[in-house]
């Protein structure tokens, strides 16, 4: 499991860890880490200059030290003052270090364009800006010399990328792009979070000796060896029903092949039985491509709704169907609610459920459950309608504005928190970056997945591996995020750099899942 700290517990550790230590000596080590991580990309690259951009904190601090160990390593080395107040602005010692080791100083300020001319002609550039102390977005004096980076430049962010909002809350399009990041003691919510990844690039930990173990993280991320302690794995004494048994509520005469599709999924993910309740096209494909599902209600241990359901659909098939998804949405058996099983969900949920929308499901559902909440009609009309009576007037600026996907794309976390906040349920949040958030938990954040796994019916697969392992009796948390990750990395090992179609995810589980086993037996304890 990688675990990310807030701001405020990483402060607090450093000082516990500063208090036991003579002065500078974190610093020092930060630094001497960040230097040799610059030498390895430098003899990767052939590269032979360096220039750091130092801003006027610690995080430029840990800069000028480093670059005066790699100007003492025969590297040419130059800073880049970026405070508008020059070498008064900036961490006094470090700036003597790199000094003494005859690391070239430049003043940006009054001296832009010239400074812009070192910058660019840097092999590997140290980004010492802002660390954890940064507010979002760069200043203009700072974005001007980011801006004159070379394209082939292999660009280290210390700690951080600047401009980056620390906790990852907010998005910022104004920040360093980083190849690569260094960060010290724990990583930092940033590095895991959609508002920040892809500015962070490749992380590594710098281990500075503070001590985080006994504090709650932020954000964590399952790794491939976390599945060997969470995997259901059977014992001797298990059958089929000790196991679990899971119903799937899918598909439907418009979308047959999310049937087939969940039932796959969850077959594959080894669940001990399942059972399918459906229209008859798809409950006629499912008995072909999954014959060990036994079609029709019964007792089950958890329950997938939703993917492939029509809610539209008004034969007595379908309506069947429905009220089966209606009452396993109202028992008291754990539940995964995908696709249009999620326009079933009217509000809070008192049972064990993970709701996984896209960014466009969860920005309709969340407009329709805050308008339920404010006692307004469905948010569909959240828009004014012209030429209003007096009466709709009131009413039409009383109701929540409608949320898009736009919205929840430019704040994925926020809008799924927003989501749990309305619900209590677990929301599963995919994308790229595929959020877990589960009111009292850290943020579950996997990235396992190609882009290729941006296909039709992957969600539908995904729905079926979370809902064998919630009918195994995982929490919702532990079922999403570990659902969420073996489904990305089967995607990723199937796709191996190619396309990719949802049905060979499917299949693809059996095997990643024992592979992940394997490997977490033979790790060494
Ligand atoms: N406290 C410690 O002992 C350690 C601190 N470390 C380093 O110290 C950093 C934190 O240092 P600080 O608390 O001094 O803070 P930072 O160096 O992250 O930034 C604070 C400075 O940046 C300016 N600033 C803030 N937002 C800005 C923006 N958007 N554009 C331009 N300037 C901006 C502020 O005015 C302030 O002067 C960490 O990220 C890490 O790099 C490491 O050396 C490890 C040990
Ligand atoms: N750019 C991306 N990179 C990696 N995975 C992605 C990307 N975009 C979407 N995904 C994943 O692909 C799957 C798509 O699911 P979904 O949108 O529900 O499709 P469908 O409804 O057709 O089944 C999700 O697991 C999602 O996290
Ligand atoms: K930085």
């Amino acid at each position: 499991m990688i675990r990310a700290h807030s701001v405020e517990s990483v402060r607090a550790a450093e000082a516990a860890a500063m208090a036991q230590l003579p002065e500078g000596e974190l610093m020092s080590r930060a630094a001497l880490g960040l230097a040799e991580v610059a030498a390895a990309r430098l003899a990767d690259t052939d590269g032979t200059t360096v220039v750091g951009l130092i801003g006027a904190g610690d995080n430029g601090g840990d800069t000028l030290y480093a670059v005066a160990h790699l100007a003492e390593s025969g590297f040419a080395c130059a800073v880049v003052l970026v405070p508008a107040s020059g070498r008064e602005g900036v961490h006094a010692a470090g700036l003597a270090a790199a000094e003494a080791a005859g690391v070239m100083v430049h003043e940006a300020a009054g001296a832009a364009a010239a400074a812009a001319e070192v910058v660019a002609e840097a092999d590997v550039v140290l980004d010492g800006i802002v660390g954890i102390g940064g507010r979002p977005g760069l200043r203009p004096d700072a974005a001007r010399l980011v801006d004159a980076v070379d394209d082939d430049a292999w660009v280290i962010a210390v700690d951080l990328a600047s401009g980056l909002d620390p906790a990852g809350e907010e998005g910022e399009d104004d920040a360093v792009w980083a190849n690569e990041t260094v960060t010290f003691g724990t990583p930092k919510p940033v590095h895991l979070l959609p508002a920040g990844e892809a500015a962070t690039g490749r992380l590594t930990v710098v281990d500075i000796g503070i001590d985080v173990d006994d504090v709650p993280p932020a954000v964590e991320r399952l790794t491939w060896d976390d599945v060997a302690g969470l995997w259901p794995v059977p014992g001797s004494g298990d059958d089929k029903y000790s196991r679990g048994v899971l119903g799937v509520v899918a598909g439907s005469e418009a979308y047959p092949g999310a049937a087939v599709l969940t039932t796959t999924s969850a077959a594959e993910a080894g669940v001990g039985m399942l059972r399918y309740v459906g229209t008859p096209t798809p409950v006629g494909l499912v008995h072909q491509a999954v014959p060990e599902a036994v079609v029709g209600d019964g007792r089950v241990q958890a329950w997938v709704v939703g993917p492939g359901l029509d809610t539209d659909a008004d034969d007595s098939d379908a309506r069947t169907q429905l009220d089966a998804a209606r009452a396993a949405l109202a028992s008291d058996l754990p539940v995964v609610v995908d696709a249009g099983g999620l326009a079933l969900v009217e509000g809070r949920r008192d049972v064990p459920t993970v709701l996984t929308p896209h960014a466009g499901e969860l920005a309709r559902l969340l407009t329709r459950l805050e308008a339920a909440a404010q006692g307004t009609d469905d948010a569909t009309s959240a828009a004014p309608e012209p030429g209003p009576s007096t009466d709709d007037a009131r009413s039409s600026v009383n109701r929540p504005a409608e949320v898009t996907a736009d919205d929840v794309k430019a704040d994925r976390l926020g809008h799924a928190r927003r989501l749990v906040a309305l619900t209590g349920a677990t929301v599963l949040l995919k994308g790229a970056t595929t959020l877990v958030v589960t009111d009292g938990e850290p943020v579950r954040s996997q990235a396992d997945a190609p882009p290729w796994l941006a296909t039709a019916g992957a969600g539908d697969v995904l729905s079926g591996v979370i809902g064998a392992l919630l009918a195994a009796g995982l929490t919702p948390h532990d079922a999403a995020s570990l659902g969420a990750m073996v489904h990305g990395v089967t995607a990723d090992r199937v796709s191996g750099g190619g396309p990719l179609r949802a049905l060979a995810v499917a299949h693809g589980i059996r095997p990643t899942v024992r592979d992940l086993l394997a490997r977490g037996r033979s790790a060494p304890s």
